[in-house]
This record gives C-alpha cells, sequence and structure tokens, in this order.
C-alpha cells in the first residue's frame, strides 16, 4: 500500500464557541512532516480535529477522500492514528496489553502478528512486555505510545510532541523513530517543540502561531529562514547562519 497523502483546506476547529484554528490550510505528503509554535498555538487542536475527537469544519482529504469530521473510529478504519500528548498509557496494565489495546480494530490474528513486529522494531519493549507500563522511563512510555498507535497498522501516523520531558538522548532516539517509521511508508504528521532537531529529521515543516500558518516549506529551508532562527532558536543561531 503506498503511504498516505493528506490535504486540510480551510479547517476551522476549537473548543465550545472557541475557535482555535481559523482558515487552515496544509498538507502531509508520504514523508515527515512537523508543526512547530509557541505553546497555546493550536498544534495539539490540530491534531485532535483530524483524528475526529473535536469537532471541527473544512474539508480534510485522506488520499482524495474525505475524512468525516467528528468519528475517530472512521480516522482509524482509514488508516490514521494519534499518539496523544502525555502519552495516556494505562499505567496499571502491562506494555503488552498496552500495545494489544492499539489493535483494538484488528482481528486476533493481526494483533498477535503486529505485537511480533512491534516488539522486533522495539526490542526494549519486548524485554519489558510484562512490566507495568506506569512504571516504565518517560522514554520507554513514549516508545510504548508509539508502538501502541503503531498497532492499527496506519497509513497516517499523527505525533503529538513525542519528546516532551526527555533527556537529550531520548529525544534522539524517538525522532529518530519517527523518522524511521515515515521511510518504512507510513505518513508521519509530528507536533514537536524541540525545534532544531525537529527540522533535523523532517521533510517539511509548518509554522503555527496564534492559530494561524506563519511560515511553511522544506525542513532545510525553515531551518536557514531567519524568522525561524530569530522566534524558535534564539538570537545567537539568528546571528550565526
Ligand atoms: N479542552 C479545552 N477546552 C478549552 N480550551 C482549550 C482546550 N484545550 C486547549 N484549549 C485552548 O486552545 C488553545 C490551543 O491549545 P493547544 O493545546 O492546541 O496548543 P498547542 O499549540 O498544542 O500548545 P502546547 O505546545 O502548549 O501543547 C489554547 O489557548 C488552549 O488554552
Amino acid at each position: 500500500m503506498s503511504p498516505a497523502h493528506l490535504r486540510v483546506q480551510g479547517l476551522a476547529a476549537g473548543y465550545g464557541g472557541f475557535l482555535v484554528l481559523r482558515d487552515l490550510s496544509l498538507e502531509a505528503a508520504p514523508g515527515l512532516t512537523v508543526i512547530l509554535g509557541p505553546n497555546g498555538a493550536g498544534k495539539t487542536t490540530l491534531l485532535k480535529a483530524l483524528a475526529g475527537l473535536i469537532a471541527r469544519t473544512g474539508d480534510v482529504l485522506l488520499d482524495g477522500e474525505p475524512l468525516p469530521p467528528l468519528n475517530a473510529s472512521a480516522a482509524v478504519r482509514r488508516g490514521l492514528s494519534l499518539v496523544p500528548e502525555g502519552r495516556q498509557l494505562f499505567a496499571q496494565m502491562t506494555v503488552s496489553e498496552n500495545l494489544e489495546l492499539g489493535g483494538w480494530l484488528s482481528t486476533k490474528a493481526e494483533r498477535t502478528e503486529r505485537l511480533q513486529q512491534a516488539f522486533a522494531d522495539f526490542p526494549k519493549l519486548r524485554e519489558r512486555a510484562q512490566q507495568l507500563a506506569g512504571t516504565m522511563s518517560g522514554g520507554e512510555q513514549q516508545m510504548v505510545a508509539v508502538a501502541r498507535a503503531m498497532m492499527s497498522a496506519p497509513r497516517l501516523l499523527l505525533l503529538d510532541e513525542p519528546s516532551l520531558g526527555l533527556a537529550p538522548r531520548m529525544v534522539d532516539e524517538l525522532l529518530a523513530i519517527a523518522r524511521r517509521i515515515a521511510d518504512a511508508g507510513t505518513t508521519v504528521l509530528m507536533v514537536e517543540q524541540n525545534v532544531r532537531k525537529a527540522l533535523a529529521v523532517a521533510d517539511r515543516g509548518y509554522v503555527l502561531e496564534r492559530g494561524a500558518l506563519v511560515a511553511s516549506g522544506p525542513a532545510a529551508e525553515l531551518a536557514r529562514s531567519s524568522a525561524v532562527r530569530e522566534a524558535y532558536l534564539g538570537p545567537q543561531a539568528a546571528a550565526n547562519p
């Protein structure tokens, strides 16, 4: 199966009467696309709206076919999977049990096969299969969350700040995992606060501020752009390209 292509046109979403995103248009082509932006810009809101967890208006097309709003199970059936901010694992369940839950729409045979695939992709998790998820380190928990999302064999993976709260070495490992997933043929749309490292692994990026896009382009170009450098990489980076 070919990697998914997501097109978003004129999207608006928010909470109750409060609109966070207005008239947003973007694309996630095969590969790794990153959404950058300050706290409160609406990055998580965008992923939730795409995953069908909150109401939205506008067009969301997955491979040219509309994705219905507010329908999380339809989104999963169409091949979309979300790794939510903060991981949201079942702390009192084992790693294996958490992974199995990610295959809730699959057959028993598919679940068994994908669990073996997950352990092949994440050898650390095989060693910890019977450990309670809540007792894992932050980085390990993030790995479980990504592996759980992969249990539905998604064509489009939405990753919300995979590096949040992790030590630098774990940040590198999680971003490398995101890159590997994209290279293996699952389109990845990732929200990240770690601007420099995210742009180093991504193909393309968008910068979201106060609910609107202010910059977009190939990741290498964004990393060089003076606006991005001044706003996110600090004055030194802007002065020393
Ligand atoms: N459940 C909610 N109910 C009401 N307002 C919310 C809710 N969740 C988020 N918001 C508001 O929506 C705006 C965007 O939040 P969002 O979480 O999408 O930002 P973000 O870019 O992901 O930020 P961060 O990097 O801090 O997670 C903020 O003003 C936030 O207070």
